[in-house]
Parts: structure tokens; sequence; C-alpha cells
């Protein structure tokens, strides 16, 4: 599909963020590449100078690039690389319109994101940053047969909103924990994983909400997506009902999100991530029944050293005239 590109060596690659040392050195190995001295958020007018003089882009979630900084572009850009599996910071569509490519790391983020739900859900369950306030402030005055308690894991219910990748590597964990594993997604699992997974599907997205103990946002950002968990659904959870985001806040209304906690209309949230990135809900802050992340899902050396290497993969394939292995086209958003 497309005209066999320069090589290597002649593609301009500019990175907008600081990337794991040996990601950098191999990029510098293979690439003509523009690496960031710090590590500061890219304003919209460097990462507009950024995508002109780049033959190829490697953004992170913390870039928007949208439909008007695409058309600012000029005709260099030919492909941008996320570091990252999210792409709802780029507009898929605007890109595939001018000719330029969007690929991903999907996969890599999988397992460490996982483990991160299962961390969101104990922490928030078991009330493990409570107990730890405590332990730092000095206030501990020793095992009590009435203090602590939260709510045990095993045989609750959870409902995975989203069972693809990162969804199913909840579910298998959510088995060893002893829970009941739910989903709604927008395709229903073949059989065969349903079983593996032990998973029970739910067509209706509201029906599943009214029933289950936890609810695992993993489904991604989309515009079809955006505040399914809305003021609305939210009511339709349990009051003793736990909900935990390590995809995008987007999919769900923060605001309303908060004061159901607020309210005690909602048990307990744990968050990875937030509607307006790192500008989150001061009241949030507030409450002793929430556990908040710094969008850390992924963040574990190794992969974020696999994101680079996924990275390099998707250029490098590029820059050889083929199809970027994790290429995203707007049909799979
Ligand atoms: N917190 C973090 O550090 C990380 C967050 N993420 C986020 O997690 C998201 C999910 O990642 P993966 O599991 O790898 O993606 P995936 O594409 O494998 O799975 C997403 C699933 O959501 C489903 N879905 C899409 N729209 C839906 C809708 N309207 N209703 C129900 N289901 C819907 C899809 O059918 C798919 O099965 C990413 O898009 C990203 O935003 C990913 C990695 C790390
Ligand atoms: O990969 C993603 O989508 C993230 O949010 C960070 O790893």
């Amino acid at each position: 599909m497309h005209s066999p590109q320069p090589s290597r060596q002649k593609l301009r690659i500019v990175v907008t963020r600081r990337l794991p040392e040996a990601v950098e050195t191999r990029m510098k190995e293979l690439f003509d590449v523009v690496l960031r001295e710090d590590d500061a958020k890219m304003s919209r007018d460097d990462l507009a100078a950024a995508m002109r003089g780049a033959d190829v882009l490697v953004p992170t979630v913390t870039d928007h690039i949208d439909a008007n900084m695409l058309a600012q572009a000029g005709e260099r850009l030919k492909l941008i690389a996320n570091y990252g599996a999210g792409v709802d910071h780029i507009d898929v569509h605007s890109a595939r319109q001018r000719g330029i490519l969007v690929s991903n790391t999907p996969g890599v983020v999988t397992e460490d994101t996982a483990d991160m739900v299962m961390a969101l859900i104990l922490g928030v369950t078991r009330r493990i940053p409570e107990g730890m306030a405590e332990m730092q402030a000095g206030r501990w005055a020793g095992w009590a047969p009435t203090a602590h308690l939260g709510g045990r894991v095993g045989g609750r219910r959870l409902g995975i909103l989203g069972m693809g990748r990162i969804g199913q590597a909840v579910a298998r964990r959510a088995n060893v924990f002893g829970m009941q594993v739910h989903y709604h997604n927008r395709r229903r699992l073949r059989p065969e994983i349903e079983e593996e997974l032990q998973a029970t599907y739910w067509e209706s997205l509201d029906q599943m909400l009214a029933r289950m103990d936890i609810i695992s946002v993993n489904a991604p950002h989309t515009p079809s997506t955006f505040h399914l968990l809305n003021a609305r659904r939210l009511k339709l959870l349990k009051p003793s009902a736990v909900v935990v985001n390590t995809s995008r806040g987007e999919v769900i209304d923060e605001n309303a999100l908060t004061r159901m906690l607020r309210a005690k209309e909602i048990a307990g949230a744990g968050l990875d991530v937030f509607e307006h990135g790192h500008e989150i809900n001061p009241r949030l802050r507030e409450l002793p029944n929430v556990v908040l992340l710094p969008h850390m899902g992924s963040a574990t050396v190794e992969g974020r050293a696999e994101m680079g290497e996924k990275v390099i993969i998707n250029i490098k394939t590029f820059a050889d005239g083929h199809r970027p292995p994790d290429l995203v086209v707007p049909s799979m958003l």
C-alpha cells in the first residue's frame, strides 16, 4: 500500500519524551533520532514543530495529536509510532486521511497493567493506604480484632468492562483469587476462551453493573466509550460496589463518580487514570475510600523497555518498506 520508504538512516525520528536509557541508546544506534534532553511534556507549539521536522514521530499519552495538529504537520510526517497501547490522544481517523500511519505497543503492557488492577482491587477492599497512613503517622496501637476490617475478595463478583488483552489478563488473576468473573465487551468471546476464563458474558452493560461487587474498566477511550459509566449507569451499582479504572479516565464521568463516593452511594474506587490527565478532581484526594495512582499501570522497568522495543520494531519495519506490525486502523477503534 505504501511505496518503499527511504532507508532507516535517512528517516528522521523525533521522540517527544525521555525514554528508558537502553531504548534511547538502541534508537541512536539504528536511526537518525532526535531525543529529548529534559522530560517536560512538550508545549503544543513544540509538538507542532517536532511533527513538521519528523518522518516518524514517537509520542506518548501526554501528547495530544488532534486534527488541527495533523493539519499543521506538513508533508514529511509518515508514521506516528506511539510509545503506549492506548491511542485516544491521537486522531487516528485524521491521520489516516492524511496518509500518516499510526502504530502502538499492545501486548507488552498487558500483564503489568492487569497486576495493577489487582493491586487497586486489594488496595481499596483491604484498605491498604489507610493502614499505611496509620503506620507512617505512628498511630498504630497494635493488633485489634475489630480494627482495619476490609472485605474479602474471594467469592466477589468482578465485572470486567472491556474484555480485551488486559481484561482477560485480569480475569485470569481474578480466578486465582477465587472471584467470580463476569464481563461486558463489544464482542462476545469465543466459547472456549470464555470457558478457560470461567467468565460469564453480559450483553447488557446496565444489567451487569447492577449485579457486580467490583467493576474493572478495561475498554479503551473512544467516542463510543466516553462517559460510558455516566451518572445514570453509576447509579445502577450497588452501594457496596467498588470501581477500578486503569484504562482511561474519560470512560467514567469523574465528577459523578466523585459525588457518589462522597455520598457513599458507591463504596470505593481505585483509579490509575483520570478524566483530565494529571489534573484530578481535588475532592477525590480527600476521600478515604479511594486509592489514587499516578497512571503507573504499565510502569515496570521490563514493560517500559519492551514498549521501546516494540516502537523500534514498528519503525524498522516501516523503514524497510513494510506495514508496521502494530498498525492501528480506525476500524479497530
Ligand atoms: N494504566 C495504564 O498504564 C495502561 C492503560 N492502558 C489502557 O488500557 C486500554 C485497554 O488495553 P488493551 O486491553 O490492551 O486493549 P484491547 O484492545 O486488547 O481491549 C479493549 C477491549 O475493549 C472492548 N471495547 C471497546 N469498546 C467497547 C465498548 N464500547 N463496550 C464494551 N467493550 C468495548 C474491545 O472490544 C476490546 O475487547 C488501552 O486502550 C489503554 O487506554 C493500557 C496500558 C497501560
Ligand atoms: O500504554 C498505555 O496506553 C498507557 O497508558 C501507558 O502505558
